[in-house]
């Protein structure tokens, strides 16, 4: 276990002017901010692997952060470094650099490339490519025409990114070259100033084996294939999108940032929790983190420069950046060297097994006599004969284990395939249009179709002549006695990645990690295929683990359907009662001002019938007053049915205006006749009834302003309230069309969350059948493992018995030959003595 190396740089300060004087002091390697008096301020004060102040040069950063990471990428191990921080903090300044102070991206090419020159003893191949992720999209930056590319996962390449170009290289300057290209790709299509709103990754993946060496008899592994990948990261501005009073465009990008590195934030907090404690780890949640999982808490070297600007406006930005890198201290991650075995190198070491074995047999058979030694090479051929036996079945055990991974590789896309299919399901909503495209995508996806893909996107990989990718396809001509796939070359890539990413190899037949540099090959010891067996079954606990998770993920995700599309459909049963009674508001209006129409009738006729003199002013006035009346009513009452019809009464304003001003002055003009004849019939009557009429005049003067004040504030009243009538009649109707839009808006949501819910319902349920049944062929394949291992492990026992009872018949043999040897001895002594004896006498 290795911990991330975590360093602050502090770029220049650009406004010296403090305007409270808080300032940012670096010693040694911690950083700690100061107040305008010189003390610290307690608790923010940080201490890390290496703080470089604002004097400090890329060369130094390099030498101290990244040199490490690059040697071991040379020689096999997985490689990251990213910088981190807000914006102008110096991300770019610190891997990009300048003309006169190159930085990390340019100095790793160079160092790289000198590297390989003094390594003679090894052959490399280098393939780079240059991606960004703007607004959550991958891009290509070697080709313009690469947009939008998709991140796939299959158990041979882990995580990888479909469609990339790869460009094979064999010099520091056609490295450069090529960067400079892909950052040219930024000025062609203006995206100059988007730099610094992307995520660029610069990758290189080095590939390297042993050079021919026909003397070597060591048992190391020099045929194996080395292949490491070293990925140099410049992230986006962290800084908050409040803080910078973005919109638009600007906004929606800010939030895909925030949104990044904030679940970047999120892995690296889990991962800073480490055991048990840290559960789940969101690697999926966003791009950035997918395509930098083994860079995070994987098989990889890592290491972070976190940018901060030391101006004092910044003070937050540079606290957030502090504690984020504060918590990236705490991740270890797992490295390994990364080396494919290949069948040569199997077949030397079984050669030189079978050698020795035989100078051992050798050489205790020098001095046995004849016939023991025939006794002995039987058993020997015996012994061999059980070896080939074992070998063979060995071989026969393999066959059906390669049989068996293929199997659960597919399985392992089928439900890759099928957490896509989910997974678009949940955002289905929110992207229409991209879900079913990817869900066809995916659905149509299988492990054979995604090389084949690959092999496509790097088309300058089969043309380079005699390099040694070409030469590999050559190990398949070798003798059949590893499980080497037939299209090797093709798998190459594969592999690589496969590595990079998981962390592990699954295909433990052909692939070893060999942690201390030791090289483990399947077929050579019954302990190296008994490991390789529990680490298969680890993988499939491991497999099956991540699948129940992600089925409870699943369900969880349902249930919250399920609780949101019942609150849905009770917000739409209490808009339709809304609707309802909405809709009933102008029936009811029509039935109150059709009673208060017959009403009003009524008390006018009945106030008619009390004036005996119909032709008496009284009589009239009223008369016209009814008249006035009955036709408001009637004008509301139309009003009111045209509404109920769905009609907008507006149009009719002007007309209904026209028509009460019109009764207002038939009314008025009414009035004033009246009283203009009520004034010259007085006149006339002056004579006859003088003092009568005299009191008369002045009665029904005033009794005639009486009503006519009295009937003008009725007509204001019923004007107004007629107004006040059709102003709620407006709004009822506004509120009505409202609630309908609503309604409908509302309806066609249920309908598609009820098609979306059985869509999710009928995939729970194939899925979980998938489930099920792979549950099922992984359990049986845990089964037989269990069953191969102790067969093996009897197998293994039986092999020891035979050893320790050959041994001791040797030693009888022996033991035997030498009293045999020292009795002939005896006896020959003997026969001398008589002999001598005889003669003697
Ligand atoms: N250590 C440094 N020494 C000298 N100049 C620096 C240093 N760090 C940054 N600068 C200058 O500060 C400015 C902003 O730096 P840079 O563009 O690298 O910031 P950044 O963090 O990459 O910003 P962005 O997020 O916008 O990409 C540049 O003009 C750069 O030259």
């Amino acid at each position: 276990m290795e911990k991330i190396c975590v360093a602050v740089r502090v770029r220049p300060s650009a406004n010296e002017e403090f305007v409270n004087g808080f300032s940012w002091k670096v010693e040694s390697n911690r950083i700690s901010l100061h107040g305008s008096d010189g003390t610290p301020i307690s608790g923010v004060s940080f201490a890390f692997d290496h703080v470089f102040d604002q004097e400090c040069s890329n060369a130094r950063v390099y030498e101290l952060l990244t040199k490490d990471i690059i040697d071991a990428a040379v020689e096999g191990f997985n490689g990251t470094a990213f910088a981190y921080g807000q914006t102008s903090s110096g991300k770019t300044f610190t891997m990009n650099g300048s003309e006169n102070d190159p930085g990390i991206i340019h100095r790793a090419v160079k160092d790289i490339f000198a590297k390989i020159q003094k390594t003679s003893d090894r052959e490399f191949l280098i393939r780079v490519s240059y991606m960004e992720i703007y607004n959550e999209d991958i891009n290509d930056l070697f080709a313009v025409e690469n947009q939008k590319l998709q991140i796939h996962e299959s158990l041979e390449r882990g995580v990888f990114v479909a469609g990339l170009r790869e460009e094979i290289v064999n010099s520091a300057d056609q490295v450069l070259n090529l960067i400079q290209l892909g950052e040219g790709i930024f000025g062609d299509t203006n995206m100059n100033a988007r730099s610094s709103r992307s995520h660029t990754i610069f990758r290189m993946v080095i590939e390297s084996k042993g050079k021919d060496n026909k003397c070597s008899n060591s048992s190391t592994s020099d045929d194996a294939i080395r292949v490491s990948v070293l990925n140099l990261v410049d992230l986006a501005g962290s800084e908050r999108v409040a803080k910078t009073g973005a919109g638009g465009v600007r906004l929606k990008e800010g939030k895909h940032i925030n949104k990044s590195l904030m679940i970047l934030g999120n892995v690296i907090n889990k991962l800073s929790e480490g055991g048990k404690l840290r559960g789940h780890i969101p690697y999926r949640d966003s791009k950035l983190t997918r395509i930098l999982q083994p860079a995070l808490g994987g098989n990889a070297k890592t290491s972070i420069i976190c940018t901060v600007a030391p101006e004092e406006i910044h003070i937050e930005e540079t606290r957030g950046t502090l504690q984020f890198a504060s918590r990236a201290k705490r991740i270890t991650n797992c490295v390994q060297l990364n080396e494919i075995l290949t069948d040569a190198a199997l077949l030397k070491r079984q050669k030189q097994e079978i050698e020795e074995l035989r100078k051992k047999l050798q050489g205790s058979h020098a001095e046995v006599l004849e016939q023991q030694i025939l006794k002995l090479r039987n058993d020997m051929l015996k012994y061999e004969l059980e070896r080939e036996k074992l070998a063979a079945e060995l071989e026969e055990e393999r066959r059906s284990h390669r049989e068996r991974d293929h199997c659960i590789r597919e399985q392992q896309m089928k439900i890759d395939n099928l957490s896509n299919l989910v997974t678009l399901s949940d955002s289905g909503r929110s992207s229409s249009h991209d879900g079913p495209k990817e869900c066809l995508q995916d659905g149509s996806t299988n492990s054979h179709s995604v090389l084949q893909e690959d092999a496509f996107s790097t088309p300058s990989f089969k043309a380079v002549p005699n390099v040694f990718v070409a030469n590999r396809s050559h190990y398949s001509t070798l003798p059949d006695c590893s499980p080497l796939p037939d299209t090797f070359g093709d798998f190459a890539d594969e592999d690589t990645w496969m590595k990079m990413n998981k962390g592990y190899i699954p295909d433990l037949d052909s692939l070893h990690m060999t942690p201390a540099r030791k090289v483990q090959s399947f077929p050579l010891t019954e302990d190296c295929s008994m490991e390789t067996s529990s680490q298969e079954i680890d993988n499939l606990r491991r497999q099956l683990k991540l699948i129940i998770e992600e089925r409870d993920e699943y369900q969880r995700k349902y249930a919250e359907q399920v609780s949101f599309n019942s609150q849905l459909t009770r917000e739409i049963s209490e808009l339709q009662e809304e609707i309802l009674q909405t809709q009933g508001i102008p029936q009811n209006l029509h039935e109150t001002v059709t009673n208060c129409k017959d009403i009003y009738k009524d008390i006018c006729s009945i106030l008619q019938n009390f004036i005996a003199d119909e032709r008496s002013a009284t009589a009239q006035i009223l008369s016209t007053t009814s008249e006035v009346g009955t036709s408001l009513f009637s004008t509301l009452e139309s009003h009111l049915s045209m509404a109920m019809n769905g009609d907008s009464p507006s149009h009719n304003d002007y007309s209904v205006r026209e028509q009460c001003n019109m009764l207002h002055q038939k009314l008025s003009s009414i009035i004033s006749s009246l009283v203009l004849s009520d004034a010259s019939t007085l006149k006339d009557e002056r004579n006859e009834e003088s003092v009568y009429s005299s009191k008369i005049k002045g009665t029904l003067g005033s009794q005639i302003a009486c009503w006519k004040e009295a009937l003008q504030n009725e007509v204001k009243v019923i004007k107004q309230k007629y107004n006040d009538l059709e102003k709620e009649l407006e709004a009822n109707n506004l509120l009505l069309k409202v609630s309908e839009g609503k309604y409908h808006s509302l309806e066609r949501e249920f309908h598609l969350l009820k098609e979306d819910r059985d869509a999710v319902l009928q995939r729970i349920s194939s899925s979980s059948q998938m489930l099920a049944q792979i549950t099922g062929q992984k359990e049986r394949a845990l089964k037989d493992l269990n069953t191969e291992v102790r067969r093996r492990k009897k197998l293994e026992e039986e092999v020891k018995q035979f050893s320790i009872a050959f041994a001791h018949r040797q030693t009888s043999i022996m033991s035997f030959h030498s009293d045999f040897k020292s009795i002939l001895d005896t006896i020959k002594a003997q026969n001398l003595t008589s002999l001598s004896k005889s003669h003697g006498s």
